[in-house]
């Protein structure tokens, strides 16, 4: 399995596929695109999230820095930040990086910064419904999850239920299949992960605005 990940053409011109996704985002505020995220980068995220040994993660927490906390009620993911050190994370970053600068050009989205991390739902590992950004409170624009799953059944759960609005209760379903990409703004779509039968892999991350006002700064994360 390792040694196909060298086999796999990098496919480099990505333009149509960035083009579809800014076309969702305009006409309807996200974009569901299945098995969309380029092979070699979906396999290479896959063989390196595997390769985390149970330190590199830690519990996921609700909120941002300081006032982080971790509420098992909300959410029982664990999570490992990208930052590009390997080979996997830096091909998965460079795309992000210039799906950024696309849509900055196509929808003047303004993105400034993007931070993701590997999430790993251990079987019956949920996230309740939430948003990814409270109006007026943080700067998080634009939010992206892709899957890391091959074979998924059907009574595997772990769907993302991605909602219209607040009152919406039905929502649409999202199967966390080997490079499914979803990505909506985040402040407006309301979402949950069902829990998994089995164990679940995905990478999640934000699109940022620049909130850095004259004498503060304000890093990603
Ligand atoms: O994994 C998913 O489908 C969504 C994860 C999510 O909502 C989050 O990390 O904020
Ligand atoms: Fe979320």
């Amino acid at each position: 399995m390792l040694a196909n990940i060298i086999d796999l053409p990098a496919q480099t011109d990505h333009s149509q596929l960035y083009e579809q996704i800014a076309h969702d985002i305009e006409t309807q505020g996200y974009s569901i695109r299945l098995g969309a995220l380029p092979a070699n980068i979906a396999e290479a995220l896959l063989a390196h999230q595997l390769s985390l040994n149970s330190a590199k993660y830690r519990e996921a927490g609700i909120g941002r820095g300081e006032d982080q906390i971790n509420n098992r009620f909300v959410r029982t993911d664990e999570i490992c930040w990208i930052t590009g050190e390997s080979d996997a994370g830096k091909l998965w970053l460079d795309w992000a990086s210039e799906l950024k600068s696309y849509l900055n050009r196509r929808l003047f989205l303004g993105l400034f910064s993007f931070e993701s991390h590997f999430a790993h739902y251990p079987p019956g590992a949920f996230y309740k419904r939430h948003v990814d950004s409270f109006k007026g409170n943080t700067n998080r624009v634009l939010s992206l999850v892709t899957y890391l799953n091959s074979n998924w059944a059907i009574d595997d759960g772990g769907e993302l239920v991605l909602y219209r609005d607040e009152n919406d209760q039905v929502g649409t379903r999202v199967v966390p299949l080997m490079g499914t990409l979803a990505l909506f703004l985040s402040e407006d779509f309301p979402h949950e992960v069902l829990p998994a039968a089995r164990d679940r892999y995905s990478v999640a991350g934000w699109f940022r605005v620049n909130s850095s006002v004259t004498d503060r700064v304000d890093p990603p994360r």
